[in-house]
């Protein structure tokens, strides 16, 4: 069972304590039915025991202090392993490469953190109480043992055909738990289409209704196969209270029929008996939540596999390089050298292909040889699909190429130093998010922030709360805005610009180009811009064109 596996490998302190608490409180619960049994037997002959009272009071306060004990280490053991999961998640999204994410779904990683986190969350505590009810169960059957050999037999039997009919039911439960989980996660994916696209749901009544219609359709699915499940645990509960009360009725009519000498106890039995109902109650109860946990936990590593396979595809450890050797040791302190200075970054015999298929190869780069030089504007330019947000992709090292080398000032750059390489780089892609927080940026220089909002002039719409942007709702020319500032702000020696200004007025196109870029070269930046504004050209100091995935032409710019 994947609950106990991971329960197994994620504790950090003694389970066995944790057990060994539960078997306490359970043990002192049976001392009360033993303690209540012969205070009963005593109260029958008109006798009353401080003996037994204190005796009661004392396995109260064991009970009390052992169940208080183990919850308490097994809440703070289980959020403890949870927090734990999340961390495994968060590091595999953080390594995972561009396309894993978007194969693996969204909504499936979200899904994975909320909804899946709160079944597992739920069925640990419940796994555990289940525990105590068992040897809860098993102490209160040797006191009957020890009361009647005849009535415990007789339990025991019964409880071992209603247990094997009961499992091979949880089977067929189980599956359909499963159905049940899938159904509701189909529903999740769905309900991502309709949050991100809105507006364009809103726009169009047919996509509308037919989005409905699969989320409703899922849905339905959803409602009938949980309430089939519901249902069949309910006949299952049913059919374990009804088997106890079958129970109870042979202790007190049949069970008298072949002994003689059970009138002695039968009430101590029965009493015995009831004191099992709550206990079997709570551990039937507590099964379902078992099956949900396991397909909860399934969903989860395999998400997590799904991630850690692109990451060996990806082959970026984002490791430091470990300097092991002399050697490794020279090249380590060469590259930092080299990163701590950045002159020039080179690309050499580059090459990479995306997944084809059966049909069709996959869209190929390559081989590009390009040199950036610190103090340059580089333009990239090309027809839609040409390849430039490729190239981008694999100059910041956010793909990883499939040959040739990547050089700053001629120092190649190894593939477990890609992150430390991918750190020299602020950029505003095409698909970019915009952080309302400076996340990563040490000091924040509130004056230099007017500065740059002043000269994106929207010193009007935002200001610099604490740590963050006072908004990000803008328009799309002006979140760009806040982009490149936020770009700026991080002080990276390579600026890349995935056609940042797109979307900007002909007036701030002009000053972008002509003001905020010159300015920018002038820091003794590396720029590199793809665009298509063909009248700013004679402001790059090298234009690289892109067509079918190659740089056709390279050359010096205007000022070069
Ligand atoms: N994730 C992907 N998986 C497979 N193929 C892709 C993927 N992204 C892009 N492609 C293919 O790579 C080609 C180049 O895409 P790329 O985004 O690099 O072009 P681009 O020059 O930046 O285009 P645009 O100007 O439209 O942004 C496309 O024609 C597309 O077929």
């Amino acid at each position: 069972m994947l609950l106990l596996d991971l329960l197994r490998s994620q504790s950090r302190s003694d389970l066995r304590l944790a057990v060994a608490l539960l078997s306490l409180a359970s043990i002192a619960t049976t001392m009360v039915l033993v303690i209540v049994n012969m205070a009963t037997e005593q109260a029958e002959n008109g006798e009353a025991s401080m003996r037994l009272l204190a005796m009661m009071g004392l396995s109260l306060i064991g009970y009390i202090w052992a169940q208080k004990k183990s919850s308490d280490m097994i809440a703070t053991e289980v959020e403890h392993i949870l927090h734990e999961l999340r961390l495994r998640i968060f590091d595999s999204v953080r390594k995972a490469g561009p396309d894993t994410l978007a194969k693996v779904g969204q909504g499936t990683v979200q899904a994975a953190l909320t909804q899946e986190m709160q079944t597992v969350s739920g069925a640990l505590p419940l796994m555990l109480n289940g525990v105590q009810q068992v040897v809860l169960l098993i102490c209160v059957s040797v006191y009957l043992a020890w009361l009647s050999t005849f009535a415990f037999v007789m339990i025991t039997v019964l409880a071992i055909v209603v247990s094997t009919i009961h499992l091979q039911r949880i089977r067929r439960i189980n599956a359909a738990t499963r159905a049940a989980v899938e159904d509701e996660n189909l529903l999740f994916g769905g309900l991502t289409d309709l949050l991100q696209g809105f507006k364009e749901v809103k726009m169009n009544s047919q996509r509308r209704d037919a989005l409905i219609k699969g989320l409703d359709d899922r849905s339905t699915r959803a409602r009938d196969t949980k309430s089939t499940v519901k249902a069949q645990w309910s006949r299952e509960f049913a059919l374990i209270q009804l088997a106890f009360y079958g129970m109870m009725a042979a202790m007190v009519f049949i069970i008298p029929i072949f002994t003689s000498d059970y009138h002695d106890v039968a009430v101590q039995t029965t009493t015995a008996a009831l004191f099992m109902i709550g206990p079997i109650g709570a551990a039937v109860a507590s099964v379902p939540s078992f099956g949900d946990a396991d397909v909860a936990l399934r969903k989860i590593n395999d998400i997590d596999h799904q991630l850690e396979d692109a990451l060996g595809q990806h082959q970026d450890h984002d490791a430091k390089i470990p300097p092991a050797t002399d050697k490794a040791k020279q090249a380590t302190a060469k590259l930092q050298t080299a990163l701590g200075n950045i002159n020039e970054l080179a690309l050499r015999d580059i090459r990479f292909a995306y997944p084809g298929t059966s049909d069709s190869p996959g869209f190929a780069v390559g081989p590009i040889n390009a040199v950036f030089h610190k103090g340059e504007i580089t333009f990239i330019t090309g027809g839609n699909g040409a390849g430039k947000s490729t190239i981008i992709a694999l100059l910041i090292g956010l793909r990883p190429v499939a040959s040739g080398t990547i050089s700053v000032n001629d120092c190649p750059i190894p593939t477990n130093a890609l992150q430390q390489y991918r750190d020299q780089f602020a950029t505003v892609l095409s698909d970019y998010h915009l952080f309302r927080e400076l996340y990563g940026i040490d000091t924040i220089d509130a004056d230099r922030v007017k500065m740059l909002l002043a000269q994106m002039e929207i010193e009007d719409k935002v200001d610099l709360d604490g740590r963050a942007f006072s908004t990000t709702a803008l328009s799309q020319g002006q979140r760009k805005r806040l982009a490149l500032i936020a770009a700026q702000l991080e002080e990276k020696p390579i600026l890349v610009l995935d056609e940042w200004a797109a979307d900007q007025d002909p007036h701030f196109r002009s000053v972008f180009y002509e003001k905020i870029l010159p300015a920018l070269r002038d820091q003794g930046k590396i720029i590199i811009c793809v665009t298509h504004d063909d009248r700013w050209f004679d402001q790059a100091d090298r234009i690289y064109h892109v067509r079918d995935g190659e740089f056709i032409d390279g050359r010096a710019g205007a000022s070069a």
